[in-house]
């Protein structure tokens, strides 16, 4: 494709998307840009006209309920049947899917009215931020992501909300409920309470402590900053699974607890009652394992990269400066990390490269006057 030009979409409209948040409007977003009539509609108005000004599409009117193929719901897990409830009724032939991060509960929910589901495919794009609201959203946000389909639905309707992934960029993948929220509990699910947990600690921190702050901790609590209305109701629509491994993870922290109380009594590594240590470093090699089994890029294989750390000043186009340096060394940046010194107007750039491309790029970045960090 050349640049400026854009993918052509093999969804029809009218797509009405309900629910013009962040994954509403950015599923909007894509499409309207490309040519297919999208229709909003959300409870709150303020949220539907900002989604039409970002150019998500155009409100709906009811003129528009005959002809709509697709409708895609974005509301909050926990209203979620409701809504795919009245959106199958009014669009009697619409193919409606929902993109809620919990998947059984609402088909539990729809099973439970007593609603013909064969028009109805519960999906749910693996692919989000950690902000809320149609101002967050971005028109590739699922771009190279999976798209869960849950299998339920007849074949066609599941071809139109497969095709609709595929437009969108994203990777579709089938799975059932069950097996997609267990999967979601351990991958997503926990790891935000985790992450709600480590901030949540830092509440009272002294400023002194936070301005030590590094890489280390801004990783593990960037989605501390979520919305704890939407994710309220997504843990609570996931409590068994999110329950199972937070006991789990319960077990693994005391462990931790009680062997950093035998070493804290002790006076020295000799005194500190036997297999205290082995328990603190198999919890760190445990980790060690567990992340390298987190898929790499584009869905690969985990790779250990060769990591090399530039310091660039804090100045209009020196970023794009040392991007365009690293081009012409012929290396391929695979992975870019920005940290900033808290007391110098000085960024830290940790380039990401494969192993065996790391001395070549350091001695062409020094012979172009990059200052390396060790
Ligand atoms: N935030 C994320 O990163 C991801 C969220 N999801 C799922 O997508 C869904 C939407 O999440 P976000 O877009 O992040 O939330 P959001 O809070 O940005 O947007 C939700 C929108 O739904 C509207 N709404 C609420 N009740 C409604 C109703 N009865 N009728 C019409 N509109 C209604 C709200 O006014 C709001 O504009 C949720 O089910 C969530 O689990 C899925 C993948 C990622
Ligand atoms: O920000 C991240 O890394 C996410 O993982 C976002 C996310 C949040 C909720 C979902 O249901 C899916 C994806």
């Amino acid at each position: 494709m050349t640049e400026g030009s854009v993918a052509p979409v093999a969804t029809r409209g009218p797509v009405r998307v309900v629910g013009t948040g962040l994954l509403g409007t950015s599923v909007g977003l894509s499409l309207a840009t490309r040519g297919v009539d999208v229709v909003l509609h959300d409870s709150s108005r303020t949220a539907m006209y900002l989604a039409r000004d970002l150019g998500a599409g155009r409100p709906a009117t009811p003129d528009d309920d005959a002809d709509v193929r697709l409708v895609v719901v974005a509301v909050p897990p926990d209203i979620t049947a409701d809504v795919v409830r009245a959106e199958l009724a009014a669009h009697p032939s619409a193919v409606v899917t929902d993109v809620a991060s919990v998947k059984g509960y609402v088909l539990d929910e729809l099973r439970a009215s007593g609603v013909d589901l064969r028009r109805y495919v519960g999906s749910h794009p693996m692919a989000g931020r950690e902000l809320s609201g149609p101002a967050a959203a971005v028109p590739d946000l699922f771009v190279g992501r999976p798209w869960v389909l849950t299998g339920t639905g007849e074949p066609d309707a599941v071809l139109a909300v497969r095709t609709l992934a595929t437009d969108l960029g994203a990777v579709p993948v089938t799975m059932d409920a069950a097996e997609h929220d267990a999967a979601m509990a351990l991958v997503s699910h926990v790891p935000q309470v985790a992450a709600s947990l480590v901030a949540g600690r830092l509440t009272d921190a002294p400023d002194a402590a936070l301005s030590l702050a590094g890489q280390g901790l801004r990783d593990v609590t960037r989605i501390a900053s979520s919305d704890p209305r939407l994710w309220t109701s997504i843990l609570a629509a996931n409590a068994g699974p999110v329950r199972d491994v937070l006991v789990a993870l319960r077990a693994d922290l005391d462990r931790v607890i009680d062997a950093l109380g035998h070493a804290d009594l002790a006076t020295g590594p000799e005194t500190v009652a036997a297999g205290a240590l082995g328990t603190v470093a198999t919890t760190i090699a445990h980790g060690n394992t567990g992340v390298a089994r987190i898929p790499g890029k584009h869905g690969g294989a985990h790779r250990e990269y060769r990591v090399v750390t530039v310091l660039v000043p804090d100045a209009p186009g020196e970023l794009a400066r040392l991007l365009a340096d690293v081009g012409d060394a012929g290396v391929n940046l695979e992975d870019l990390r920005m940290e900033h010194s808290p007391r110098h107007p000085m960024g830290m750039a940790a380039i990401s490269v494969l192993p065996d491309r790391g001395d070549h790029l350091e001695n062409e970045l020094a012979a172009r006057g990059w200052r390396l960090a060790s």
